[in-house]
C-alpha cells in the first residue's frame, strides 16, 4: 500500500506558475485528476514521478521525498501523455528495454508478464509505428508496469482511444485498482474519470479546486449559476419580469439588443421563462446557455459555490 502526498506542492517555470501551493493524497485505487488544459496536471504528475522537483512544498512517498530518491522510482511507473518516439521498435523491444534500465534480475520473465497483462502478447512483435492509438497506450502501460510498481501515473491515458480500446483500458485500470495499487490518472473529461475514478481531485490553474467522489463534483458543477443568452421582443420589459423570479440571480441589457440572465435554479427558470413571456405578450425569439465552456464550469468551482 502506496500513498503519495502532496504538501502545498508548487512549480513554476520563470514567472509561470505551472502548479499552485497544492496539498492532496492520493491512496490505493484509482483517483482521477481531472481539470482542463493547461491546469497544471502533467507538472504535477510529473512532480509525482520524480521527473521535476517541486519549487516549494514536498512530494512525498510513504513520507519520503520523491526527487532523487531513487527507491521511490522502483515503486512508480508513468505513463506520459506524449507519443512514443520509438516507433521502429517492436513493443517487446520497447518493454524490453525499459525492464533492462530497472536492471530487473529476469527482464524477459518480466516484459512478458507486463505484456501479458495488457493483451499485447500477439502483436508483440510488431512495430509501434503499426499500432493503433489504443495499442500504442497500451504497449506504454506494459512498460510503465514492467517493474511492477504499487503506483501508477497515466497522463490522459484516454486521449484519441477509440470507444472500444477505451472499455478495454478502462477495465485493465479497474482491475489494477482492485489489486490494492495506487493509480492517478488525468483527463479533462469529468464522464471518462466518473467511468473508472473512486475519488477526484479537481485542479483549475495551478491550485486545487475541488476534491470528492463523483458525485459530490457533478453537484457541485451543476449547482454553479449558468448564464443564458436571451433575445426576445421586448428586453426591457422582459428583464424587468425575470427580476422578480427567485430563479433569476442577475439581468444585464446588452448594448447590441438581448439580454445576459444569470439563472441559480435551471428547473424553475425553463418553466416560468414561458409564462413570464406569454403573460407579458412578449416573444422569446432564442435562448442560448452562453458558459458552458468546461473553463467556466472549472473556474466556478475554485472560487467555490455561492
Ligand atoms: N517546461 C515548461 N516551461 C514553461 N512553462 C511550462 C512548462 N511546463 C508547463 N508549463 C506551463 O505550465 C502550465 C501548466 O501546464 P501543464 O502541462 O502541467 O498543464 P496540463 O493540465 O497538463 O495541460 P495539458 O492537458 O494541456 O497538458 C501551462 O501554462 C504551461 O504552459
Amino acid at each position: 500500500m502506496s500513498v503519495l502526498t502532496l504538501d502545498a506542492a508548487s512549480r513554476w517555470f520563470g514567472n509561470v506558475v505551472a502548479v499552485n501551493g497544492i496539498s492532496m493524497t492520493v491512496g490505493p485505487g484509482i483517483t482521477g485528476l481531472l481539470g482542463p488544459n493547461g491546469a497544471g496536471k502533467t507538472t504535477l504528475i510529473a512532480m509525482m514521478a520524480g521527473f521535476l522537483a517541486p519549487s516549494a512544498g514536498t512530494v512525498t512517498l510513504d513520507g519520503k521525498p520523491i526527487w532523487r530518491h531513487t527507491d521511490a522510482y522502483r515503486t512508480i511507473g508513468l505513463v506520459p501523455e506524449r507519443e512514443l518516439s520509438f516507433g521502429y521498435l517492436t513493443g517487446r523491444q520497447f518493454v524490453r528495454a525499459n525492464a533492462e534500465l530497472h536492471g530487473l534480475p529476469d527482464p524477459g520473465a518480466a516484459t512478458e508478464r507486463a505484456l501479458a497483462t495488457v493483451e499485447m502478447t500477439d502483436p508483440a512483435d510488431r512495430r509501434i509505428d503499426t499500432y493503433s492509438k489504443g495499442m500504442r497506450q497500451r504497449a506504454k502501460l506494459a512498460s510503465a508496469l514492467v517493474h511492477d510498481p504499487a503506483v501508477l501515473l497515466l497522463d490522459e491515458p484516454f486521449n484519441g482511444v477509440d470507444p472500444r480500446q477505451r472499455m478495454h483500458l478502462m477495465a485493465l485500470l479497474r482491475r489494477m485498482g482492485e489489486e490494492g495499487r495506487t493509480l492517478l490518472f488525468s483527463s479533462h473529461i469529468l464522464e471518462e474519470v466518473e467511468q473508472v475514478a473512486r475519488h477526484i481531485e479537481v485542479v483549475v490553474s495551478g491550485r486545487h479546486a475541488a476534491s470528492g467522489d463523483f458525485g459530490t463534483i457533478r453537484r457541485l458543477m451543476t449547482d454553479r449559476p449558468m448564464q443564458y443568452a436571451v433575445a426576445s421582443s421586448d428586453d426591457r420589459r422582459l428583464a424587468s419580469a425575470l427580476m422578480t423570479e427567485p430563479s433569476v440571480l442577475g439581468v444585464t441589457l446588452r448594448r447590441q439588443g438581448g439580454l445576459d440572465v444569470s439563472v441559480a435554479d435551471l428547473g424553475a427558470f425553463a418553466v416560468r421563462l414561458p409564462h413570464l413571456a406569454r403573460e407579458g405578450g412578449i416573444r422569446i425569439l432564442e435562448l442560448t446557455p452562453s458558459d458552458e465552456s468546461l473553463e467556466s464550469v472549472f473556474a466556478y468551482l475554485v472560487g467555490g459555490p455561492a
